[in-house]
């Protein structure tokens, strides 16, 4: 048995793969600790899913001259020192890192201990911790074919059990009923990622009476910061986050959504089809998470800016009432996704333990 520390958190995109290896692990007979902050996800979604969380403090890199960059180093040392107690009384053998505020400081304690670690990085552009990090080991998995990082291996997006194992056709119509639909219509899935997104919630909700008009429903996710009345027609369902997120992907046959990692993955590993209109800020990187599947024809991609009621309206009605494009955007969506992520990621991270944070060619 390997007891094994897993590193990350931030939002649900970044806790969801760190869960899906966690359970994979303990799957294959390890045992799992987790190391997050307190303002991250993680501290609700980690407890929740059985495991215990160890909490260092957050320490935002400074972007400006200023008391806290003054006082930065210090505290990143304290993390660092803290991790260094936590793998050494725990007895851990391992660690995986997923990127984000507690995952560099769990590769530097882990480094000055002799600890191999493995990194993996959701985006299809990485970020800060991860890029310092995979300088650091041989154990590098990625999502995306072709992200920058030294030593990545393509082992895609680990994905939740109840996400990677579902069969959508023949729970499709329970999937509906369950969350309240006629388990005979199609339902568009609109969704903004775990935060919610307030132009999508705005071209949707703009747009209630249109697709519901076309035979449609739809699954509206539209996070904790929604502004939108819900429209109130029979078939539109608002919620503001979704437990059940299989059941959602099950009901749905095409989504308009956000481009988070997560996101994009459970969607291409299913195979639906998706409108893309990925967040503008940050470093970037949800335009980058959806090339590869728009590429390959299984999804459009929209303009953030231009995503108006309108630019809705022109470019998803015509959607909902061409199924063959849909089959065949689901088809291509198919393709492009990958299912076992969890289980690649598990082989990859156990070879890089094995060979002490180098990993043997074809591993
Ligand atoms: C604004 C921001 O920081 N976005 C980043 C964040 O997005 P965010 O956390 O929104 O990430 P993703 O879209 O990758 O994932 C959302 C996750 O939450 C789940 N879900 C979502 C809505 C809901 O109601 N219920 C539910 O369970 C989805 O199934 C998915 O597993 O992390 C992603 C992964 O690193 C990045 O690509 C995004 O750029």
């Amino acid at each position: 048995m390997t007891r094994w520390l897993l590193a990350g958190g931030g939002t649900a995109g970044h806790v969801n793969p760190l869960l899906a290896v966690a359970d994979r692990l303990v799957v294959e007979g390890d045992e799992v600790l987790v190391l997050g902050t307190e303002e991250g996800l993680e501290s609700r979604l980690v407890p929740e899913r059985g495991y215990e969380l160890l909490v260092i403090p957050r320490v935002p890199f400074p972007r400006r001259p200023n008391g806290a960059a003054l006082r930065f180093p210090r505290a990143v040392l304290g993390s660092i020192a803290l991790t260094g107690r936590y793998l050494a009384e725990r007895g851990i053998d391992g660690v995986i890192g997923f990127g984000g505020y507690a995952a560099a400081p769990a590769y530097l304690a882990a480094r000055r201990l002799g600890l191999p670690f493995a990194i993996h990085e959701q985006n299809a552009k990485p970020g800060m911790a991860n890029r310092l990090g995979a300088r650091m080991t041989g154990a590098v998995g990625v999502t995306f074919p072709d992200t920058p990082l030294p030593h990545a291996t393509r082992v895609g997006m680990p994905l939740r059990r109840e996400i990677a194992d579902l069969d959508r056709a023949p729970l499709q119509a329970e999937a509906r009923r369950f969350l309240g639909f006629d388990p005979d219509r199609p339902v568009l899935l609109v969704t903004g990622g775990s935060l919610g997104a307030r132009r999508l919630n705005r071209a949707a909700a703009g747009n209630a009476a249109a697709v519901t008009a076309a035979g449609w429903q739809v699954l509206h996710l539209a996070g904790g910061r929604n502004e939108e009345q819900d429209p109130g027609l029979a078939g539109y369902r608002m919620l503001e986050y979704c437990d059940r997120m299989d059941l959602a992907l099950a009901a749905a046959e095409l989504a308009v959504s956000r481009a988070g990692a997560s996101t994009v993955s459970e969607l291409s590993a299913l195979g639906l089809p998706a409108v893309y209109v990925p967040y503008a800020v940050g470093n970037g990187e949800q335009r980058f998470n959806a090339a590869g599947v728009v590429a390959a024809g299984g999804a459009l991609l929209e303009e953030d800016a231009a995503f108006t009621p309108e630019r809705f309206a022109a470019v998803v009605l015509p959607l909902l009432a061409d199924r063959a494009r849909l089959a065949a955007m689901a088809a291509a969506a198919t393709g492009d996704g990958v299912r076992d992520g969890a289980e690649r990621m598990t082989r990859l991270a156990r070879a890089g333990l094995a060979g002490g944070g180098r990993v043997p060619s074809g591993a």
